[in-house]
């Protein structure tokens, strides 16, 4: 009997003034993200879960190590697709940390968007696979 393939591992991380982006995107591909497992920094998980019902593991808010928590678990191949919407005009504390996740994505080779136009096309691939299966 064939097994089921196993769901998509997603990672959402948003900057503060790209959370609100982050929880439209996430309502409009809230379908496609529901067949996902999903992980988030400290905050914007509990804002999805809040505000969607979305059922995240939430890791450390970002500034106190989610992104390196994130980071870590994608060199070990437990992420699939990361969706890091960035704010490109505010400088963050944790500048170093957001620098290691991006690099970890580029050495693993694994899937990044950093902003939404790339975000909506990366979570419309998933959505495809999901009708093909
Ligand atoms: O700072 C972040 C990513 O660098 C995001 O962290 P929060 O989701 O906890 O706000």
């Amino acid at each position: 009997m064939a097994t089921a393939p196993s769901p998509p591992r997603v990672a959402l991380v948003a900057h503060d003034r790209m959370k609100p982006a982050m929880v439209r995107l996430a309502t409009e591909f809230q379908q496609v993200l529901r067949r996902c497992e999903l992980y988030a920094t400290g905050t914007t998980g509990e804002r999805l879960q809040a505000e969607l019902g979305l059922p995240v593991q939430r890791m450390l808010s970002g500034p106190l190590g989610g992104d390196l928590q994130i980071g870590a678990r994608l060199a070990t191949g437990g992420i699939d697709l990361l969706i890091f919407l960035r704010d490109p005009m505010t400088p963050q504390p944790h500048e170093p940390d957001i620098g290691a996740l991006l690099r970890a994505c580029d050495v693993h080779d694994v899937a990044c968007a950093t902003n939404v136009a790339s975000a909506r096309r990366l979570l419309a691939t998933l959505l495809e696979a999901q009708a093909g299966s």
